[in-house]
């Protein structure tokens, strides 16, 4: 794994360095892979602004495969999906063959039976075979302030899943559906987007030399290829001594 961190001026600085990186990574792997590139979504707050930048580029969507690396357990439309949000500020506004959208279902309602179902999509996808971990080729995350990624939250049983490639993840006794650590660390490029200075405590745990992964589990991200840390000042300035 190779790590990069890079402390940008404030969040707009950020999102036009995430819009630089996410499009040069795009480029990257369309030209050194397959041909396509396979992207996963964060959701929360900080991608947002991100996404509406990549809706007013002009990138060979019919290149681009879109998936999401979590997802909240409520029906496509509801204003906290994930999915909701990212068609809203990006995949609504280009045209990116529908097909190419591949989000997370949440209409079984039972959160073990579509994170299976997604499990099987990917694996369909990828033409893999169970056992065996796809690479993705860039993929987006966010951290909460309590150093969850995804929805890989803290002491929660997700956190262990070691041999699937979607899981349910735990909120506060809500359920979501979330990629695995092993399915995250399979990828070629994961990309940090981390703002506010409520952030500080959760990435100086994440990032000092020993610490409690469970607690902390953004601590648990080691992508096989690269692993990109944007943050603002605010959220980053003191790690930079
Ligand atoms: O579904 C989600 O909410 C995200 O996947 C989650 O992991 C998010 O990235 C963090 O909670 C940070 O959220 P903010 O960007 O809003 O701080």
């Amino acid at each position: 794994m190779t790590r990069i961190v890079e402390v940008l001026p404030d969040k707009g600085a950020l999102v036009s360095r995430a819009l630089s990186l996410v499009k040069e990574k795009i480029e990257t792997a369309i030209a050194d892979c397959q041909g396509y590139c396979t992207i996963a979504l964060a959701g929360g707050s900080t991608p947002k602004p991100l996404y509406e930048f990549l809706s007013q580029e002009n990138l060979p969507w019919d290149k681009i495969h879109v998936f999401w690396g979590d997802e909240r357990y409520v029906r496509s439309n509801h204003p906290d999906s994930n999915e909701n949000m990212a068609r809203q500020a990006w995949l609504d506004r280009v045209p990116i063959p529908p097909d190419h959208i591949h989000p997370m279902p949440t209409g079984a309602q039972d959160p073990q039976q579509d994170a299976q179902t997604h499990e099987t999509q990917l694996r369909q996808f990828f033409g893999s075979s169970s056992g065996d971990f796809p690479t993705f080729d860039i993929i987006l995350l966010g951290m909460g302030d309590d150093g969850h990624t995804a929805s890989l939250f803290p002491h929660t049983e997700a956190l262990a899943v070691g041999d699937r490639l979607v899981t349910v993840g735990n909120k506060d006794g809500q359920p979501r559906l979330t990629f695995t650590v092993p399915l995250i660390n399979h990828a070629r490029c994961a990309i940090f987007l981390v703002a506010g200075a409520n952030k500080i405590n959760a990435l100086t745990q994440v990032f000092a030399p020993e610490g409690d992964s469970k607690a902390y589990p953004s601590r648990l991200i080691a992508p096989q290829g690269e692993l990109w840390w944007l943050l603002d000042e605010a959220a980053g300035g003191s790690l930079k001594s």
